[in-house]
């Protein structure tokens, strides 16, 4: 037993023993901003049921989350998301009207192989509840912009991208492996995919374009003009809109091949990049239809840094 004494299981990996109190500066300009903009600090539980991710499907399979059973018989998750608790939040305290809340803990989820890959996610976050359209997404937005500066990186990319759009299309194209073509930007299999379907000449062209279609507004401009379905040219016309209107939007790019990392979005999705991290540090997203799970309609938009990403990415920005 002697020799794995220090052995620690596969899910945990070491310490982060350097930069903490970077990590803590951070966390406090984003608080000090988070509150100042009226979003209210929420400290949510580290257990859910199992069945409250499942039943509102929000794509993070069951096999990622750490469960028991309790006494109840009941299976219990630790937390996977906190969009979905603050969702049941609102929910269950009969709240109306618009809600801002924000938070500061951590995630679980489990990697199948963990290659090294940590399984818990410290996020920094806020969800914008019962602010609907443009409007919500222009706050959200500015907000985005404005906490640029707490994160202290010098190279930041924000990516929009659109979940109106994609479900539209998924619709429209309706064969299941077309997403995983997507996700790949795989030219040549989505080239041998439209060759094996008939879809009329515009859908054909957009397919084939969209592999590639990331990029400044131009990408939007030059997809606009080639949609030809009315809620694809809306959705498109969505984010043209927006960025229109946003101050300091040099950080933007589009890309409307994103696919959503929760299936949850409805409509604009935001991914934040370093050069310096393979995983995004920043997801968000509109997301209307999620709070119907308790009988309720209520339009809401929010995203979340992952603080370890960009921990690590800031060590590896300052050695370049
Ligand atoms: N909960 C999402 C991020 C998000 C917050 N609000 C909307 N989306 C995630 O963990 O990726």
């Amino acid at each position: 037993m002697e020799e794995f004494k220090y052995l620690i299981p596969e899910e945990s990996i070491d310490a982060i023993m350097d930069n903490v109190s970077v990590l803590r500066d951070i966390e406090k300009d984003l608080r000090h901003l988070f509150v100042e903009r009226g979003y209210l600090e929420v400290l949510m539980p580290s257990f859910e049921y199992v069945d409250l991710y499942n039943d509102m499907d929000i794509g993070i399979d069951e096999e990622k989350m750490f469960q028991y059973v309790n006494y109840e018989g009941k299976r219990v998750a630790l937390r996977v998301d906190f969009t979905v608790p603050l969702a049941r939040l609102y929910c269950s305290q009969n709240e109306n009207g618009e809600k801002r809340y924000c938070y500061f803990g951590k995630v679980y989820r489990k990697e199948k192989r963990h290659k090294g890959r940590s399984s818990e996610f410290f996020q920094a976050g806020v969800e914008l509840i019962g602010k609907g359209g443009f409007a919500g997404d222009l706050e959200c937005l500015e907000l985005v912009l404005k906490t640029m500066t707490c994160l202290k990186l010098k190279h930041i990319r924000i990516e929009m991208g659109s979940a109106k759009f994609y479900h539209r299309l998924v619709e429209i194209v309706d064969d299941e492996r077309f997403i995983d073509i997507l996700k790949r930007r795989d030219l040549s299999a989505m080239k041998s995919f439209v060759e094996s379907h008939h879809f009329d000449q515009s859908i054909q062209t957009l397919l084939m374009t969209l592999p590639q279609a990331f990029g400044d507004v131009q990408v939007l401009y030059d997809m606009k003009n080639r949609v030809e379905d009315t809620l694809l040219k809306e959705a498109i016309e969505e984010l043209i809109e927006l960025y229109e209107k946003i101050p300091h939007r040099e950080l933007l790019t589009f890309d409307l091949a994103m696919t959503p990392m929760m299936k949850y979005y409805t409509g604009i999705m935001l991914k934040g990049y370093s050069p310096y991290s393979a995983q995004p540090i920043m997801n968000g997203g509109r997301y209307d239809h999620l709070m119907n799970h308790f009988d309720r309609e209520v339009p809401a938009i929010g995203f979340s840094y992952e603080l370890s990403h960009i921990l690590k990415a800031l060590e590896k920005e300052e050695e370049a």
